[in-house]
């Protein structure tokens, strides 16, 4: 019998963020370490190469693009995402599949910010994640501490100006890789960049008297209990037994939740904030996919036709180089998944950096209300954020 999940601390999603090879991966393993350490009862030790590689994904073939992992400091219980790939940090923090509360932004010391530290920082402030704190890392590699006060303007610098409020966010110097290896000096260091954490970042609010409702971010199945599907809950409470539908993407799929998990521990019920695992009751595998929502029965439709305001990235920003006009088709992503749609200008060119009002028109329905965000992408690459507005059909 599995333990229940117990709600005992508030629940925070967070999350690394920063440019390649500046050590995400590694400081979140050593947060976990660290922590483990501190209260075995709390937090278990996930070491580097099972957050490169989430358990799902090797045990059971799916790919997952979110490692998740768990943590508590004395105070609260955190998720955190770890995102593989640049290409899926974008996507997924600007569709909010990944809701993040606060955000670490991991800076190498040795390297100070790049074009994607930038970036990041850039769509952090654009989808709305309010709080950043900076780990300096790998300042075991910089001898020389006047070079990491300069690294510390410079991020300080990029904050200001994108947005966050520079001066007043925390700039903890870490070594992720030396607190792995257990020296006391940089467990210290990952300590204080926790001990920021829990300070900077403020419990938010969550939407738990609204209609429930959860992007599906995977779909598996468990050998004779039947179909799961996982996600960060947006809204509301969903309790055991409770009525749900699966939208989006095609016909409607009504169902029980007969079974709801957090992190591998039962729960009577998930709430905003939480990331949950809801097994669904007579639901095949093939029925239902990344990118539908699980809501509650009639509290949100499918939508193809809507008005929206879109910014484009500037170049700068990791944008396009040139204009789009009408008849543009690029992927929309919503949330979890992404759909490919037109594009209808009031006028006959916008230019990146432009913020315009447009039509869309999208190849399959997708669930959505006035004031849903989503990004825009094409070849791989994130050329615009957008807001619905009127929903035309
Ligand atoms: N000296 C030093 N090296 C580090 C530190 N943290 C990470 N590294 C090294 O930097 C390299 C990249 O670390 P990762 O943790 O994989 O970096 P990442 O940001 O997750 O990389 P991507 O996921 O590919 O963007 C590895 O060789 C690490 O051993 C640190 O604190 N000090
Ligand atoms: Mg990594």
């Amino acid at each position: 019998m599995k333990q229940e999940f117990v709600r005992a601390k508030p629940h925070l999603n967070i999350g690394t963020m920063g440019h390649v090879d500046h050590g995400k991966t590694t400081l979140t393993a050593a947060i976990t370490k660290v922590l483990s350490e501190k209260d075995p009862s709390g937090t278990t030790f996930t070491a580097f190469d099972r957050i490169d590689r989430a358990p799902e994904e090797l045990a059971r073939g799916i790919t997952i693009n979110i490692a998740h992992v768990e943590y508590e400091t004395p105070t609260r219980h955190y998720a955190h995402v770890d995102m593989p790939g640049h290409a899926d940090y974008v996507k997924n923090m600007i569709t909010g599949a990944a809701q993040l509360d606060g955000a670490i932004l991991v800076v190498s010391a040795e390297d100070g910010t790049m074009p994607q530290t930038r970036e990041h920082v850039v769509l952090a402030h654009r989808v709305g994640v309010p709080y950043v704190v900076v780990a300096l890392n790998k300042a075991d590699a910089v001898d020389d501490p006047e070079l990491l006060d300069l690294v510390e303007l410079e991020i300080r610098d990029l904050l200001s100006q994108y947005g966050f409020d520079g001066d007043a966010t925390p700039v903890v110097r870490v070594s992720g890789l030396r607190a792995l290896q257990g020296d006391p000096e940089w467990t210290a260091s990952v300590v204080a960049l926790l001990d920021a954490v829990d300070e900077h970042v403020p419990v938010p609010s969550r939407d738990l008297d609204g209609p429930f409702l959860m992007p599906i971010e995977n779909v598996l199945t468990i050998t004779g209990r039947g179909t799961v599907v996982t996600g960060a809950v947006e809204r509301g409470v969903l309790g055991l037994g409770d009525t749900v539908e699966v939208i989006g993407l095609g016909a409607a799929v009504a169902s029980v939740a007969t079974g709801i998990e957090t992190f591998g521990k039962p729960m009577r019920q998930a709430q905003a904030g939480d990331n949950a695992a809801v097994l669904l009751r007579g639901v095949k595998r093939g029925e239902v996919r990344r990118g539908q929502v699980l809501a509650l029965p009639g509290s949100v439709a499918p939508h193809t036709r809507f008005r929206a305001s879109v910014y484009l990235l500037s170049h700068a920003e990791g944008g396009r180089h040139t204009g789009i006009a009408t008849n543009y088709r690029p992927q929309f992503h919503f949330r979890t998944g992404d759909v490919v749609g037109v594009v209808e200008l009031d006028r006959t060119l916008a230019l990146p950096g432009d913020t315009v009002e447009v039509t869309v028109e999208l190849g399959k329905a997708v669930a959505m209300d006035t004031g849903l965000g989503f990004a825009i992408r094409e070849g791989g690459k994130t050329v615009g954020a957008g807001t619905v507005g009127e929903i035309l059909a």
